[in-house]
């Protein structure tokens, strides 16, 4: 089971690249604010653009700093302005370990994963990030898994993301109830570059569907 048997399902936007999304996203209503630290990706940061966006961050929002399969000391850097870390690469136990932050793993749901054995082995995890697996893609795909592989009873926290938007948010609380929602393309006019209305869209969803 949880060891989080009761609450309200938390928001977690990430892809964050610019002030204004920022701050539409806090406006909104959002929990969590995701920075992708990852090169490869559409919608990566360097450290200073990550030290000057985390900077607007208000109190009681988490910033959330990702990571796929990156040196320790990078990443040690980048922790400075971040209060959770998320690996979402092949990073074994022991390297998340060596975060200064508190930290959750990305598990990307290929047909063969065994959950119950993960939320064993990423023991000092503080939850599990659950993703569409696409080979050759770490995260952002923009595309959702079946929500019914989920076991209901996990000893982890679910953050659950992938493909997720305002038109399939709703189902996807009731159904899992998971610990909290993620979302990038889903909000998105284009790859890095937030829509407010759709931040907003979003946020309502998860709450209506808790009501
Ligand atoms: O967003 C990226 O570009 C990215 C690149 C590499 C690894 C992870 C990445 N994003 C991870 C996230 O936390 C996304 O929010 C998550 O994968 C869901 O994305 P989406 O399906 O677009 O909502």
């Amino acid at each position: 089971m949880s060891p989080v048997s009761s609450y309200r399902t938390r928001v977690k936007i990430c892809g964050l690249t610019r002030a204004e999304d920022i701050d539409a996203a806090v406006a909104a209503g959002a929990d969590a604010l995701g920075f992708v630290m990852w090169p490869g990706s559409p919608r990566a940061l360097d450290l200073e653009r990550l030290a000057a966006l985390t900077a607007r961050v208000p109190a009681f929002v988490t910033r959330v700093g990702l990571f796929v399969d990156q040196s320790p000391a990078f990443i040690r850097a980048c922790e400075a302005h971040l209060d959770l870390v998320q690996f979402h690469g092949d990073e074994a136990p022991a390297e998340c370990c060596e975060a200064t932050r508190p930290w959750v793993k990305a598990l990307r749901m290929r047909d063969d994963i065994d959950l119950a054995r993960a939320a064993h082995d990423y023991a000092a995890a503080r939850g599990l990030l659950l993703d569409a697996y696409k080979p050759g893609v770490p995260g952002g795909t923009g595309e959702t898994f079946d929500w019914g592989r989920i076991p209901a009873s996990l000893e982890k926290p679910v953050i659950l993301a992938g493909g997720l938007d305002a038109s399939n948010v709703g189902e996807a609380v009731r159904m899992v109830h998971p610990y909290a929602v993620d979302v990038s393309g889903g909000v998105e006019q284009a790859k890095g570059i937030k829509d407010p209305d759709k931040i907003r869209a979003f946020v309502r969803q998860v709450f209506l569907a808790q009501e």
